[in-house]
């Protein structure tokens, strides 16, 4: 059990140690348990913005399918030296996972991104920042220090202040631009409906627009001192139903950083972000929270891997819970996954804590897998990992 040679198989033996000691672990290990936990702390109405979606049909979906890729294990290969690295724009990074973009992280924790930024440089793990987060890109950065950050954009409809938004992070430090292109509008999501709670409308996950001079010009008071008028003219900017794919020559002319388009499903749409100059993609269907009845994400991956994989850095998400799951992303042709959720209920149960200790547990679960499935580098996994004929 103690046998292994990477930092992440260790948090294993930490867990059962401290049981002995009978030190019970901060958190619930299981997923649903921590979800469990995370209800039982959190405000109803925040609780179901995360963890609800457009309608049920997708999130179930992005669960079930990973059971048509079983792993399909091999015996008797020397696993003893184990490497989960992986490269992503060019970059090596010690690890095949990613923080998902989640805005609004304050109905969480007060602590919100702040806190994430820290657990994410503490475990070493890449983070994307939302634009529509708690606290300003800058600060962000600053908590997350060398650690790589990247940041999502939600592509206003005002040139100017996408401009000022992807000049900014770059500015900041931010080493890519996630474009997110499946939230045009929000989706009917019936569980804030019934509740009508959308925490935007409170002010809050503002914070990147109101640190920003050309949104600012917008507005004839000060952020605070109308937070109403602030509402309104960010619900005027935030998203155009109008953008298509030749829009993106603006973005791509804004910035010197890379461009990764979040929320590519089709491959004919990943063969269009790769004419558009863009150089990556993510495979998502954004949790099940805007298309209900939509592919899940994890039967996507393929078609896009075989369409662009070989030009452009391919990564996904949606429904990322345990190990295993990484190791099937991977296997299909991801070159990282984003984690959203899990690390969500983790923030809003322990905070800073909490979270470094959602990712720890994740790779500890990603490093045995790989070694029990007979593999001992995850990025020579290949779909002869796996036991499916989907592909
Ligand atoms: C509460 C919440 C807020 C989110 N906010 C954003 C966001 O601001 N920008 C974005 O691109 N995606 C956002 N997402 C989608 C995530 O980036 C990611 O695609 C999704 O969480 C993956 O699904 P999973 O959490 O079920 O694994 C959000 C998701 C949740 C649950
Ligand atoms: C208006 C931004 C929505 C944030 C988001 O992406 C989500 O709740 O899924």
């Amino acid at each position: 059990m103690d046998r292994t040679n990477t930092p992440y198989g260790n948090h294993q033996f930490g867990i059962y140690s401290a049981g002995l000691k009978g030190e019970l672990p901060i958190l619930p290990l299981r997923y649903e348990d921590l979800e469990a936990r995370a209800r039982e702390v959190l405000d109803p109405a925040a609780y179901w913005y995360v963890a609800g979606g457009a309608g049920e049909a997708s999130m179930a979906a992005n669960r079930h399918s990973f059971d048509r890729y079983p792993l399909f294990p091999r015996m008797l290969t020397d696993v003893s030296e184990r490497d989960l690295s992986t490269t992503v724009l060019g970059k090596k990074h010690a690890t095949p996972l990613m923080l998902a973009p989640l805005g609004v992280q304050e109905i969480l924790h007060p602590d919100a991104e702040l806190a994430v930024a820290r657990a994410a440089a503490d475990v070493g793990v890449p983070m994307t920042l939302s634009t529509v987060s708690s606290y300003p890109m800058e600060q962000v950065k600053s908590e997350l220090g060398d650690t790589t950050g990247w940041y999502q954009l939600y592509w206003p409809n005002d040139d100017e202040l996408a401009t000022s938004l992807v000049q900014r992070a770059e500015k900041a430090g931010y080493e890519a631009i996630v474009i997110t292109l499946d939230t045009k509008m929000l989706a009917w999501r019936e569980r804030d409906l019934e509740g009508a709670y959308l925490p935007f409308l409170q002010g809050k996950g503002l914070a990147n627009y109101t640190s920003d001079p050309v949104f600012c010009a917008g507005l004839d008071k000060a952020p605070d001192e109308d937070v109403v008028a602030t509402v309104k003219h960010w619900s005027q900017v935030y998203a155009s139903p109008e953008r298509s794919w030749s829009d993106l020559a603006k973005l791509r002319a804004a910035t010197n950083l890379p461009l990764i388009l979040k929320g590519v499903l089709h491959p004919e749409d990943a063969l269009a972000a790769r004419r558009a100059g863009m150089d990556g993609v993510i495979v998502s269907n954004h949790g099940g929270r805007q298309v209900d009845g939509s592919i899940a994400a994890i039967d996507a991956l393929a078609g896009v891997v075989d369409a662009v994989g070989d030009h452009m850095s391919v990564l996904f998400d949606s429904g990322i819970r345990r190990g295993a799951d990484v190791l099937k992303a991977v296997a299909l042709g991801a070159d990282a996954v984003l984690v959203g959720r899990p690390f969500a209920w983790g923030l809003a149960c322990a905070g800073e804590q909490g979270v470094a200790e959602v990712l720890r547990r994740l790779l500890a679960d990603i490093d045995l897998t790989l070694a029990l499935t007979g593999h001992d580098r995850i990025d020579r996994l290949t779909r002869a990992a796996l036991a499916s004929t989907r592909y």
